[in-house]
């Protein structure tokens, strides 16, 4: 009768397959900004990765084959529910949908070189595999998300242990900072920054990750093949 089939729902539980884009926030812990020699930002350092950056638990992190030194980054995601077309902040946390634990994996020594040749940090940052990311948490589960611990530790050593009431840009501020300059769809993801303790990560290094006791997540890590 030229009925054409509905689209399947897409929950947002399962909110890495929907292909949707992943805005990062740098340098949003004074901790962090000073460990790589760094001034705290005025405004939230933005750059992006793509969704082929995911990676779930049972797969591998791939170290890119033109990095030497690749490091970790533990980082609270924030899963935007609904369309977010410059809202302010007051406003900001009713385009929430739910959180999710991320690891921001880093190509350090790519990132150092771009940023000595003034070069943008894609091969540093949105290579495949860059983006560990854990279970969906609605936002239900979580009534304060700026009072969470979340920590990482590699091969069962702690290395990074952060509160996120130590964010310098709330979540209200970056949702509406980033919504006045890239609008934000149902399913996209905002990674909110790491706290200090980034560091190297080896090949068949063992990651485990989480948020408080809400969640936790592990990753292995090997070296790409081409
Ligand atoms: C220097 C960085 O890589 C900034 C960053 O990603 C962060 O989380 O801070
Ligand atoms: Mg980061």
């Amino acid at each position: 009768l030229g009925l054409t089939p509905m689209a399947a729902a897409k929950p947002l539980s399962r909110f890495w397959e929907w292909g949707k884009t992943i805005v990062c926030v740098g340098r949003n812990y004074g901790e962090h900004a000073r460990e790589m020699g760094s001034a705290p930002p005025r405004q939230p350092l933005l750059f992006l990765k793509p969704a082929s950056a995911y990676v779930r638990q049972g797969s591998p992190v791939l170290r890119p084959y033109y990095c030497a030194t690749l490091h970790h980054e533990v980082e609270l995601g924030v899963v935007v529910g609904r369309r977010a077309r410059a809202v302010a902040p007051h406003a900001a946390m009713e385009h929430v949908g739910g959180y999710a634990l991320c690891v921001d994996v880093t190509a350090r020594d790519t990132q150092d070189e771009c940023k000595e040749k003034g070069l943008p940090w894609t091969l540093a940052k949105a290579f495949d595999t860059s983006c560990p990311v854990s279970d969906f948490v609605p936002k239900e589960r979580i009534p304060d998300p700026h009072k969470l611990k979340i920590w990482l530790k590699v091969n069962g050593e702690l290395r990074q242990e952060g509160d996120t009431s130590s964010m310098i840009f709330s979540i209200p501020y970056l949702i509406s900072y980033i919504s006045e300059i890239i609008t934000l769809e149902e399913g996209d993801l905002i990674l909110t920054g790491t706290p200090k303790g980034v560091g190297a990560l080896e090949v068949n290094d063992e990651i485990e990750a989480g948020i408080d006791d809400i969640l936790s997540m592990r990753f292995t890590v090997y070296k790409h093949q081409l």
